[in-house]
């Protein structure tokens, strides 16, 4: 089975999360875009989408899914998501496509994380992917050399603006053993606002393709 062919499916499966009637929180990106598809044919039965990025709710505004604020929203009951790696305990990095910061609130916000990817992101020891890192722009530098002091490589995203108005580290040469531990060191860097590391709140469940992983 191609990448594609895994993404298709694993949006099939993810789609069985979804109760009639509820808000769907939804997440950004090409394995995404699956999972919107398969929403815009229930679009008549769910009640609205809450989007993680000017991406996602477009396409689901296209497919007629009403978009609405999460604020008023409440608890999601589901959120459901790519990553671009996973490792065996649902720790995840996140953030390939910059929107790693609205993915995090509603992730936080959502009673289940539903994530979906393809086999040749499940790893061992997440860190071959580079860790984004969303930065307020006047911080770049500092946090940059606040990175390297605890032996990152930090490389900025030149060109890319987030959703939020803000700038993109990417983060080579990790190797992240104690993702709990990372995230939380990272998050206390002044200047950032949010590390693409989702351990302290992990996925629930891991769709590889077909395959569900809890
Ligand atoms: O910022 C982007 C998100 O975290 C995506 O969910 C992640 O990059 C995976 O994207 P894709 O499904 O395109 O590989």
């Amino acid at each position: 089975m191609n990448r594609d062919e895994q993404k298709r499916m694993a949006a099939e499966q993810a789609i069985r999360y979804i109760e009639d009637g509820t808000v769907v929180g939804v997440g950004t990106g090409s394995t995404v875009a699956f999972f919107i598809e398969e929403l815009g044919r229930r679009a008549d039965r769910i009640e609205a989408a809450v989007s993680s990025s000017e991406q996602s709710t477009a396409l689901l505004k296209k497919l007629g899914i009403r978009v609405i604020d999460l604020n008023s929203a409440g608890e999601i009951p589901v959120y459901v998501d790519g990553a671009d790696e996973c490792d065996p305990q649902r720790c995840l990095i996140k953030g390939g496509g910059a929107a790693l910061t609205r993915e995090k609130i509603i992730a936080a916000a959502s009673r289940k994380f539903v994530c979906m990817i393809d086999s040749i992101k499940r790893v061992d020891v997440l860190g071959k992917f580079p860790l984004p890192v969303e930065v307020i722009p006047m911080a770049r530098s500092y946090v940059a050399r606040e990175i390297v002091k605890r032996g990152g490589t930090p490389v900025w995203r030149d060109g890319v603006t987030t959703d939020n108005g803000n700038w993109i580290l990417d983060v080579h040469n990790l190797r992240i053993t104690d993702p709990v531990a990372l995230e939380a060191d990272y998050n206390q860097i002044t200047g950032v606002v949010c590390v693409g590391l989702f351990a302290n709140r992990r996925a629930d469940v891991v769709i590889v393709g077909a395959e569900t992983l809890k």
